[in-house]
């Protein structure tokens, strides 16, 4: 369920008519609903209550949508944080999460960043190769600290999701090859300033059905089994995000947190460890929007096109994973049209949706790219010379704006070549 509902024929964003925040802000911009982002949380977190031997850790995956206001939302209700890179866990930490709920997940974590990470004291490091284990040791000695690691693990099971998103097959650039786990954590045993105290997994993101999750998991105890009869004190376990979300409304939703939730009380139940989990998409996706004006409708030969001020810039996701995102008339007019809605980017690809049924509309109209909350923002960039897209955050009848649109005058670089090309004469 979202806070984003048709009131007197205007959508709005909780009590927020998205007519009054562009006329404010402008568009196109991303809207988040602070409501829909912390009844996600309560739910997934009331969903995993009871699973492990102590209250589960779950650390939301930064990358999703980082904004600095969505971080805090989810710190003050004691959500911890997974991040990629020393800008997240940065951004993490100004959002309010403390350091010793902070996993740092990667595959390519360079030793600056290890440094950092370990000096502030983090929860967790999930290593993803052994050279990683050998540079983090480095690390720990040089700083006279002990790094609690877990291996992340690759299962090799097919997660049924898009092949750019999935993650834990073998011939996929994540984790080490569960095959050779146990040499990993025999090697991190023997490494200074390692403690390897669990096994990490996540198999991909937007997965619809449990099954391969469930089998993965299945794997990672059997390996718990293992280390542990191998000597090594398993005391966690990090079973990753992943969980899918509705995007199509008239299609059957995914499973709900509580199904997962049971899956993983009946499968974790004898680990004997404390879980962590790291939803991302779950708890941000359907709690924004990007609101976008339609610049013009036009004919072409074979498709009606309507022109939208947003583009793929904004929003990759339909033309990088051919992404379904439902798009809805802001104020809809009565009947029915199918049209190609595109952005103005110079390329074929810039095209969110084809032959897509939609109220009719014109010229000056908003339309709403709805479940754009996770991946959306984040991943937008100024191709095209295109400014950022600003961010919106809404709460109850309160607005505010938390990242501004930088000016165009930004996308003019400064002339750096000016003084070299005087030098040489
Ligand atoms: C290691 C890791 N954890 C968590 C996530 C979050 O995934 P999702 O947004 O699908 O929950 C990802 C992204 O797939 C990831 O790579
Ligand atoms: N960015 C992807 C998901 C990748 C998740 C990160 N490992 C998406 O929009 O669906």
């Amino acid at each position: 369920m979202d806070h984003f509902d048709y009131r007197d024929g205007v959508l709005h964003a909780e009590d927020v008519p998205l007519p009054d925040l562009a006329e404010a802000v402008g568009t196109p911009f991303y809207c988040y609903s602070t409501a829909t982002i912390e009844r996600h949380f309560r739910v997934f977190s009331e969903a995993l209550a009871g699973v492990g031997v102590e209250p589960p850790l779950i650390a939301y995956a930064v990358k999703a949508n980082p904004n600095k206001s969505v971080i805090a939302t989810l710190a003050a209700l004691g959500a911890g944080a997974d991040v990629v890179s020393i800008g997240e866990l940065r951004r993490a930490m100004a959002g309010g999460v403390p350091a010793d709920r902070i996993v740092f997940s990667g595959v390519g974590k360079t030793r600056e960043e290890l440094t950092e990470a370990l000096s502030l004291g983090i929860f967790q490091f999930n290593l993803e190769s052994e050279p990683e284990a050998e540079m983090l040791s480095e690390v720990a000695v040089a700083l006279g600290k002990t790094a609690p690691v877990s291996f992340r693990v690759n299962p090799d099971v097919d997660a049924g999701t898009h092949r750019k998103i999935s993650t834990g097959k073998a011939e996929n650039k994540f984790g080490v090859p569960i095959s050779r786990a146990l040499d990993a954590y025999a090697l991190a045993a023997r490494l200074p300033g390692l403690d390897p105290l669990g096994v990490a997994v996540h198999i991909g993101s937007q997965l619809t059905q449990l099954g391969p999750m469930e089998a993965a998991f299945a794997r990672v105890g059997e390996l718990i089994a293992e280390l542990r009869a191998a000597g090594h004190d398993i005391r966690r376990a990090d079973l990753g995000g992943g969980l899918g979300i509705p995007y199509d409304r008239s299609k059957a939703v995914p499973p709900l947190p509580s199904a997962y939730g049971e899956m993983v009380a009946r499968v974790t139940r004898d680990w004997g460890v404390r879980l962590t989990f790291e939803p991302g998409r779950l708890i941000v996706g359907n709690a924004g929007v990007l609101v976008s004006r339609v610049i013009r409708v036009k004919q072409g030969e074979t498709s009606s096109f309507i022109i939208v001020d947003a583009a793929m810039n904004d929003l990759i996701r339909p033309t990088l994973y051919e992404a379904w995102h439902d798009i809805l008339a802001v104020e809809p007019r009565e009947g029915r049209i199918a049209a190609t809605i595109v952005g103005p980017v110079c390329e074929t690809g810039d095209t969110f949706a084809e032959d897509r049924p939609i109220s009719p509309v014109d010229a000056g109209d908003l339309i709403a790219f709805m479940t754009a909350g996770a991946y959306g923002a984040t991943m937008a960039s100024t191709y095209n010379s295109r400014p950022l897209v600003p961010e919106v955050v809404v709460s109850k009848e309160k607005w505010a704006i938390v990242r501004p649109r930088p000016p165009v005058e930004s996308m003019i670089d400064a002339d750096l070549l000016a003084p070299w090309l005087a030098d040489k004469g």
